[in-house]
């Protein structure tokens, strides 16, 4: 009789000692090795099912392509950055996260920070150690009635909020996906980024970091800050220019500066280290007792149920669905998310509403995991931490308006979803379809009949149908050395506004971007991911 081999999972960051209790329970074998060098995780991670990670593990394309039993990984917090989540999606390995167990403890943190530069509590304290006594060169400021700007009024944005109103501060928040209603209802003056960088006394950042965030307090916005505010990041590094940040301090224009996340971690140096009113801690956000037994048990629970059950929760990369449903769904989930990401990434702005209609074959399925997989795509451009469970849920939390609609009858496609938006603007949509029952293809983009593949780095142009246009497009992108894959067009009439999708192989950058706005007749150019 052959016996049935345990499921084995690997604990490669340091993590509360209940995880691996909790695996073991759950009939898996854990080893506990820490520390270990990337040759070193590659040379072992062969041998396991499961990983379970916090920040300092990272896992790319080499360790994954070693990981040849891997079904699992499991992250103890929120941010994923140290995973290669396409690739390893592509190797079909789950990866989970445990959203929401460290973000009260992260949002204290930044609270802490706050009074630290409030008070110059770590300079004070070094001065007191050291025999000064220090009493008259320290004069702090009172944070009652002074404002906060909070950049990302998400899951930690808004636990900060409300610690900040309750120590009667006023906060004004910059997230654009923040709805009026939401912000009424935690509080808070909903403002464009530049109205909070001229009000605020205090800014404290709580965004992933995306192509929108990386940098949005740049050199240029630092200027427009008020001379005398204090900010604070235990984000993510990557959201502030460390050097004009420094320069700041140093002119006295930013009075004080906390960071608990830096550009390269472990910031072992930096040109902030030793400046006048900046303080740091080395990403403790998330350290307390609490949070870490929160996310230890949660990620130990999510990937033994996994690798001894196979339930999904919290997972970034891949739907809950049962057996028998799965094959039929998941061309429709594909479609469903890419539709939802085109229409997020296209919609810089709050959307009250967002409705999901299925025509013809599609209405014949369960409508909920595309739904999911609509608002999952959608709010990614958001949110670090959505995925196909949570996505309803933040959806919700969000006060977005979610409508399903099924028609029964089919236009020119046998099946199709359709993903609208309601804004302030009015309301819009795309629509897309499965060729061969399978392939996920875009069909009309905002009215216009146009056909694509949603896949990979795209570029999307609106231009005036006009001769001479494609041949200035591939002229400027091929000067960039972008390689086109498909080349997409559509148009309202002849002469028209016309949309131009292009498949690329690079990541079209924001240089060359600027330069297709500024070519004859383009009105609009943006860079797409899927
Ligand atoms: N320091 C730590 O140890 C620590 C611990 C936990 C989380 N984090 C990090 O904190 C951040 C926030 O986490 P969360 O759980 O609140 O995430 P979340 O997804 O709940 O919230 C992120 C918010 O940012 C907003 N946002 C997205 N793009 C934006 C933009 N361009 N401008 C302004 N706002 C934008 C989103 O709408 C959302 O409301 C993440 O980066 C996470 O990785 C750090
Ligand atoms: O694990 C940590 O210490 C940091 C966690 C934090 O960055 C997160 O994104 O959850």
């Amino acid at each position: 009789m052959t016996e049935t081999r345990k499921p084995r999972v690997l604990i490669s960051d340091k993590m509360d000692p209940n995880a691996a209790r909790i695996f073991a329970e759950m009939g898996c074998d854990v080893d506990v090795i820490t520390g270990e060098t990337p040759e070193q995780l590659i040379a072992r991670i062969g041998d396991y099912d499961g990983l379970a990670i916090r920040s300092s593990t990272r896992v790319t394309k080499e360790v994954l392509d070693a990981a040849t039993n891997l079904k699992v990984i499991g992250r103890a917090g929120i941010g994923v950055d140290n995973v290669d989540i396409p690739y390893a999606s592509a190797k079909g390995v789950v990866v989970m996260n445990t959203p929401f167990g460290n973000s009260i403890t992260t949002a204290e943190h930044a609270i802490a920070m706050i009074f630290a530069l409030a008070r110059q509590i770590p300079e004070a304290n070094e001065q007191t150690q050291a025999g000064l006594w220090p009493k008259n060169g320290f004069m702090g400021v009172e944070v009652t009635g002074k404002t906060l700007g909070l950049i990302g009024a998400g899951n930690i944005g808004s636990i900060v909020a409300s610690r900040a109103l309750g120590l009667r501060m006023k906060v004004v928040a910059y997230d654009p996906f923040l709805t009026p209603e939401r912000a009424v209802e935690m509080g808070v003056e909903k403002a464009d980024l530049d109205t909070l960088l001229a009000k605020a006394d205090f800014i404290t950042l709580h965004t992933p970091l995306t192509a929108e965030t990386k940098n949005i307090l740049s050199k240029e916005n630092l200027a427009k800050t008020k001379k005398g505010v204090r900010i604070v990041n235990c984000a993510r590094g990557g959201l502030i220019d460390e050097a004009a940040l420094k320069e700041a301090l140093d002119s006295g224009h930013v009075a004080g500066a906390a960071l608990d996340v830096f550009q390269t971690e472990p910031a072992k140096e930096s040109p902030l280290f030793g400046t006048k009113n900046f303080i740091c801690t080395p990403h403790l956000g998330a350290s307390t007792t609490e949070a870490q037994v929160n996310v230890a048990l949660q990620v130990a629970e999510q990937l033994g149920e996994y690798l001894t059950t196979g339930g999904v929760t919290n997972a970034l990369n891949v739907p809950s669905l049962s057996a028998e449903e799965a094959p039929k769904l998941r061309p429709y989930m594909a479609l469903a998310e890419r539709l939802g990401s085109l229409v997020g990434q296209l919609t810089p702005s709050a959307v009250a509403r967002i409705s999901i209609h299925t025509e013809g074959a599609a209405t014949e399925l369960n409508a909920k995991p595309i739904v999911a997989a609509v608002l999952c795509g959608f709010l990614r451009v958001q949110s670090a931490t959505v995925n196909m469970v949570n996505a309803p849920f933040l959806a919700k939390e969000r006060g977005l308006e979610v409508r399903e609609v099924k028609t029964e009858k089919t236009g020119d496609y046998h099946t199709l979803i359709r993903v609208s938006v309601k804004t302030e603007a009015g309301e819009r949509s795309v629509a897309g379809t499965l060729f061969s029952n399978a392939e996920p293809r875009l069909v009309e983009l905002f009215g216009i009949k146009v056909e694509a593949e949603l896949t990979g780095d795209m570029m999307y142009i609106v231009n005036e149908d006009a001769p001479g246009f494609i041949g200035r497009i591939g002229t400027l992108l091929g000067e960039n050395g972008i390689n086109i894959g498909t080349f997409n067009l559509g148009r309202r009439e002849a002469g028209g506004e016309a949309v131009l999708l292009l498949s690329v192989d690079s990541p079209v950058a924001g240089e060359v971007l600027d330069a297709a706005v500024k070519l004859p007749g383009v009105k609009r150019a943006k860079a797409l991911a899927f």
